[in-house]
């Protein structure tokens, strides 16, 4: 089994619950009130600009020219494909662009976004990559997974982001991190892999409390 397999694995019963979530399984059926989609769209927003940095340390970290491309290819991606995603939603759902982008951080936006970028400064590329798998490859399962119930991608709210999330395109970012992580830590000892487990379902349970915040409009309080 490779490494990543392991971490599945080892993340199912959050990544079950993460599937399981309302916010999800709403999107899915189309009942979920609109509040908390544009409610999730701004954190989603702010949450993206620090995922993008995120790559960007990716191409500052990578050990050749050719990985540093596709990091770059992926920060490229995230700032002007899936963030125009969310441009687009705002402008539809009557959120400025300013409104957008001064939005204050919610508790779980804050923690998660300075998790990321706090184990992808200090540890080494293996450790960033643990840090943003679960964000691109959770995404990935769940927009496949919503794409199999007839209508979610043609529904008019909902249907944009499930047609965003099924793509092949988005689902090989999380491939390409996959192989990545997997060649890494080919020969990297136990105590590395476990400190990379750690990081894994950190970030699965960060992709949990972010579903449960935005079903909950919840900030800080
Ligand atoms: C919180 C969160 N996690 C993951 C993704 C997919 N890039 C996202 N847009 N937002």
């Amino acid at each position: 089994m490779s490494f990543t397999q392991y971490l599945r694995e080892k993340a199912d019963s959050i990544w079950q619950a993460n599937h399981k979530h309302p916010f999800v399984q709403e999107i899915g059926s189309g009942t979920l009130d609109i509040e908390a989609f544009k409610y999730y769209m701004k954190q989603d927003y702010l949450y993206l600009i620090e995922y993008s940095r995120v790559f960007a340390l990716g191409a500052v970290k990578a050990p050749d020219l050719e990985t540093m491309a596709i990091f770059s290819n992926y920060l490229q991606s995230t700032l002007n494909e899936e963030m125009a995603l969310h441009r687009s939603y705002a402008k539809r759902l009557g959120i400025s662009e300013e409104e957008l982008e001064n939005e204050e951080p919610a508790a779980t936006t804050l923690s998660y976004s300075s998790y990321m970028i706090s184990e992808a400064q200090k540890g080494s590329l293996a450790h960033l990559i643990a840090a943003i798998l679960p964000c691109a490859w959770s995404y990935a399962e769940i927009g496949q997974t919503l794409a199999t119930i007839p209508g979610a991608m043609d529904h008019p709210n909902y249907g944009e982001w499930v047609q965003m999330y099924q793509s092949e395109e988005f689902a090989e970012i999380a491939n390409w991190l996959k192989q990545q992580l997997d060649s890494l830590t080919a020969s990297v000892n136990e105590k590395e892999k476990e400190q990379l487990e750690a990081i894994f379902i950190r970030s699965s349970q960060f992709e949990y409390l972010f579903w449960e915040m935005s079903y909950q409009q919840r900030s800080w309080t």
